[in-house]
């Protein structure tokens, strides 16, 4: 048996970490950087980084003739940003389930540095999965050998490490995590075992149950509640009080919570209801039945300024919710984990639509054993994830008008059934037809098989270190005078940048939603390049082209 670590921590509701794979940069301090932009455009301070960034876009007008007309624009950027690494806790609500036991135990396995027996042999920990921690960026080019130098994208800005994050939160079902792990059937058991007991010890808190919202299946879990079957008042003090304690208890300098609980059913949206900031409000005074769990959440979270993350797909962020938001100068993001099935189709129709094949059919078919299989299992549940899942191909069967005419779209279902036997082993089956050259046709069937928790897992983390980033940037534009318009501020808070780990991305109100991958991947990397002064990397290759 391969030597591990054992536990020396003492575990609370957010356990507290052995040391022996922190990063040791938690609590305020500035990790010693991997690379140093020589530019007199940034300057390095021992608490900040200062860029002065030009950003080059094109505005497009059209003349009497309706002929394009295309001008190069340039506005000039400072960004700011605090290099240092806070404490940070992450409140996952619905803890106890398939991916928040399975999220917390990959964070403990990679923390204490574990290895565990599989009938491969020996396996370690990691984070294959992530974006932040398991892919990289290009940093620029090799001055001598004119080759690529690629960096650990983690490292491109000074973020948190998982390894140090400290985790809590809630769920109906108050099973503590070691127990809910074995629920789950996604884990080894020989990693089961060895993170065991660290598990046990956490137990997540009461939370709120408004059967309505959910699969009446789910009815058998929820022994671990906050008085109340209806929004009010209380359970948002409650749950403003829980963050508030765990901050406390842990020593935290920061908390972001995540939803990963079940699917709940769509809202409805209703004029003086949940229309604005101040509706919203008063309709969570009132009681009022139509406001959501996951939107109570919200609320709670946005008025204690904790970050808040929507993983699945319902509509959390009714029009108050996202308001108050902006009220409150509160960061939110969301929707729906983009894990599998749906990260494939967001790169194959970019890439298909963008090779001038014109897709006229997509039918995604999935079947899954887990307990979120079995909440989708139900047809108002169902029907939230349907949304989630289909609308991710608009904007680029949209951008394409050499393919398609207005209004003209590929056929596209979506199909969900929950089959126990599998487990999280969900499947997801898919096939892609569309019309080639001189009328041929191209069909493309994909069989995709994996535990869903552990393709989600990496996006929960992945989620929580760019929101934790993000409240720590800051920018202000210059005016054409090159003199700073006005203070520094953040950014908006409706976190689009987080796009790119969610099927259904939330963006600021008028703004258009982008869904292909390769570019919400290029959003993430060019404005964290851009904060360190580097310009994005465009792959053009001059300096292989013309010599
Ligand atoms: N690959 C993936 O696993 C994936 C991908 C995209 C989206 N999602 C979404 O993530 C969510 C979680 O997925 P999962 O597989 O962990 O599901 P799960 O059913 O195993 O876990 C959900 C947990 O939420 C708890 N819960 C339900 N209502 C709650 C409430 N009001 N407050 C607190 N806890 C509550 C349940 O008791 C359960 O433990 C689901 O909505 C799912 O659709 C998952
Ligand atoms: O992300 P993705 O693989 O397209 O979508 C998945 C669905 O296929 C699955 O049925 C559902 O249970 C998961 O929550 C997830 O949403």
């Amino acid at each position: 048996m391969a030597p591990h670590a054992e536990a020396d921590a003492s575990s609370v509701n957010g356990a507290r970490h052995s040391s022996n794979h922190r990063s040791g940069v938690a609590n305020g301090s500035a990790a010693r950087p991997l690379f140093t932009v020589d530019s007199p455009n940034v300057v390095y301070s021992e608490s900040e980084i200062r860029s002065k960034f030009t950003y080059r876009t094109t505005t497009v007008t059209r003349d009497e003739n309706g002929m394009y007309i295309a001008t190069p624009q340039e506005t000039v950027y400072d960004f700011k940003v605090d290099r240092r690494v806070p404490k940070t806790g992450v409140m996952l609500v619905g803890w106890g389930g398939n991916n928040g036991t399975t999220v917390t135990a990959g964070i403990i396995a990679n923390r204490r540095g574990l290895v565990w027996q599989t009938r491969n042999g020996e396996q370690k920990a990691n984070y294959y999965g992530s974006v932040l921690m398991g892919s990289t960026m290009k940093l620029g080019t090799d001055a001598n050998t004119l080759r690529d130098v690629n960096i650990p994208f983690h490292n491109v800005l000074p973020m948190v490490h998982p390894n140090d994050l400290v985790i809590g939160g809630w769920d109906i079902s108050g099973m503590n995590l070691a127990d809910a792990m074995d629920r789950a059937k996604v884990l080894e058991p020989t990693l089961k075992d060895l993170v065991r007991k660290e598990m046990a010890g956490m137990i997540p808190l009461p939370s709120i149950y408004y059967p309505d919202f959910i699969a009446a299946n789910q009815e058998d879990r929820a022994d671990n509640l906050i008085p109340g079957s209806k929004a009010c008042l209380a359970h948002v003090e409650q749950i403003r009080k829980d963050i508030r304690d765990f901050k406390a208890a842990n020593n935290l300098d920061k908390v972001i919570v995540q939803w990963t609980a079940n699917t709940e059913r769509y809202a409805d949206i209703i004029p003086g209801v949940n229309d604005t900031a101040d509706n919203l409000l008063k309709a969570i005074e009132n009681g009022h039945e139509e406001i959501a769990p996951s939107t109570v959440f919200a609320v709670a979270c946005i008025l204690e300024g904790a970050p808040f993350i929507n993983g699945s797909p319902q509509n959390t962020f009714v029009p108050g919710a996202i308001e108050l938001a902006e009220k409150h100068g509160a960061f939110i993001g969301g929707d729906d984990f983009k894990s599998g099935q749906t990260k494939m189709k967001s790169a194959l129709v970019d890439f298909l639509i963008n090779a001038g094949i014109k897709l006229t059919s997509i039918a995604s078919y999935n079947h899954l054993g887990n307990n979120d299989g079995k909440n989708l299992s139900s047809q108002k549940q169902f029907r939230s994830k349907e949304i989630s899942k289909s609308n991710v191909v608009d904007d680029m069967v949209e951008a394409n008008t050499v393919l398609y005419a207005e209004g003209e779209h590929p056929d596209h279902c979506v199909v969900i059934k929950y089959m126990p036997a599998v487990g999280d082993s969900k499947r997801a089956l898919d096939e892609y037809y569309g019309e080639i050259f001189l009328g041929g046709h191209q069909t493309i069937t994909i069989s995709n098989t994996c535990e869903d928790s552990l393709l989600a897992s990496p996006l929960i983390i992945d989620l929580v270190l760019v929101t934790e980033m993000m409240t720590r940037i800051q920018w202000r534009a210059h005016s054409n005078d090159g003199e700073s318009t006005k203070g520094y501020q953040s950014f908006h808070s409706v976190l689009s940048i987080l796009s790119y780990m969610l099927k259904a991305p939330l963006t600021p109100p008028g703004t258009p939603v982008i869904n292909a991958l390769a570019k919400q991947r290029a959003a993430l990397t060019n404005i964290f390049r851009a904060c360190v002064g580097l310009d994005p990397e465009s792959d053009m290759t001059l300096e292989h082209k013309l010599f």
